[in-house]
């Protein structure tokens, strides 16, 4: 889950404290569906009532914010293609057709719906409407939308990145928990032997393989396992997510030593609110973690940060934890150095060709060796457990989502009304 540098938000709290609330109480919502026109334009009946601006909301309807979304349904005219007008090749031939009329802003209030189109290209930003001011969306990440390009074209993308940092830190820092307490080996333990497909071994009884697994990782795993507390957590991206990283592993919880390297360097009053150390370049501050976090955006060319050669500048044995983007690691090299004892574990949320995670990374996620075969009391030795593998699921959580939609009307809201966004990620490129 990758986001830019925003001001941290209250915990809990799924949308800023500074975003303007109506005056007047939103009139109730009779179906929250039934105020969407469905992807045709209908013409007013009477022509002296001013046209509402209208929204194109790509994706599901809004199911968590009903008082919102009556004062934004009842603001501007909602659009909502269907999911076969949101298949790309139909999206461009109505964008081309212009059947959704001159559109103000577009609408994606959810991560699981709303990208069928796929990348939000110069194809694609291409065939806008030159009345098109505000993109907002759910999610942290916007590497699937060029938004320099959005910019240029005077449109403003406001992520939601604000509203899932807190569930992004609390995934983190059960990864991070897991590179030091190896939780994939030991509970690939305490399952085995796997049920299907049936083991080949018909020395053993698999009653015999499963105390043999269990009785190995109660040993070996725990010889293998450190506290957080005193080892050096290595942020990468130092924005809301990396800062209420921080926040959780730091003093005084799970008191570990903070560093992070960001591009733009935090101000010294949240450096000490944190005590958090800043790195000027990447390679120091690899060279002094001991356990290595990406909470920073994709690169803009889709590059990895995280190389072979990168890898190569590690602590011996350090850990590392990715909940951005699977883009930023070549996933070989990172096979590599867990095989080669760079690296002693790895949590990985993110992959880079999802959704298909990468087969060696799996292979040591599940791999269990018994004791005739492993050096489980080897900290350095490839070994069972050394990687814990999610399906992209940090950020996502009810109240995340709570906040997606929220956060994404009230960043529409804003723009129409001719107020600040309130997560803009793009500003440098919009001409206004
Ligand atoms: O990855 C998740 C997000 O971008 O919010």
């Amino acid at each position: 889950m990758a986001e830019p540098t925003n001001t941290p938000m209250p915990p809990s709290t799924p949308v800023p404290a500074s975003t303007p609330r109506s005056s007047s109480p939103a009139p109730p919502v009779p179906g929250l569906v039934s105020h969407v026109t469905q992807s045709t334009i209908s013409t007013p009946s009477d022509a002296a009532v001013p046209r509402r601006p209208i929204v194109l909301h790509i994706g599901d309807p809004i199911k968590y914010n009903p008082k919102t979304y009556a004062e934004f349904s009842n603001a501007f005219e909602v659009i909502r293609p269907s999911a076969a007008e949101r298949e790309r090749s139909e999206f461009i031939r109505a964008l081309k057709e212009r059947r959704w009329g001159d559109f103000s802003a577009i609408f994606r209030p959810f991560w699981g719906t709303g990208g069928e189109m796929g990348r939000w290209d110069a194809e694609l930003i291409g065939l806008l409407p030159d009345t098109v001011k505000v993109f907002a969306s759910a999610g942290a990440g916007f590497d699937w939308a060029d938004t320099k390009l959005l910019g240029e074209k005077g449109i403003i993308y406001c992520n939601s990145g604000l509203a899932a940092a807190e569930a992004v830190a609390d995934f983190a820092v059960a990864m991070i928990i897991s590179t030091f307490r190896h939780l994939p080996w030991c509970m690939t333990a305490a399952t085995f032997p796997p049920r299907n497909p049936p083991s080949a071994d018909t020395t053993h009884t698999d009653d015999d393989r499963a105390r043999e697994a269990f009785q190995s990782c109660h040993v070996h795993a725990t010889a293998a396992s450190h506290n957080p507390r005193g080892h050096v957590l290595g942020l990468i991206g130092f924005g809301n997510i990396g800062q209420q990283i921080a926040a959780k592993m730091g003093n005084p919880a799970f008191g570990m030593r903070i560093a992070y390297h960001d591009v733009v360097r935090k101000p010294p009053s949240l450096e000490a609110s944190l005590g958090a150390t800043f790195h000027r370049t990447l390679d120091s501050l690899l060279q002094s973690a001991d356990c290595v976090v990406l909470a920073a955006p994709a690169s803009p060319d889709g590059q990895p940060l995280i190389t072979a050669a990168t890898l190569a500048r590690f602590r011996r044995g350090a850990r590392f934890v990715n909940v951005a983007r699977g883009s930023l690691v070549d996933e070989d090299a990172l096979a590599n150095a867990l095989e080669s004892g760079i690296l002693a574990a790895a949590a990985l949320d993110v992959h880079a060709h999802e959704p298909r995670v990468h087969p060696r990374l799996v292979e040591m996620a599940t791999r269990l060796l018994l004791p005739h075969g492993s050096n489980g009391n080897d900290e350095r030795a490839p070994g069972p457990g050394r990687v814990m593998l999610t399906c992209h699921n940090a950020g996502g959580t009810v109240e995340t989502h709570v906040g997606f939609e929220e956060l994404s009307m009230r960043n529409i809201l804003a723009v129409l009304r001719g107020e600040e966004p309130l997560t803009p990620v793009n500003l440098e490129y919009v001409r206004r």
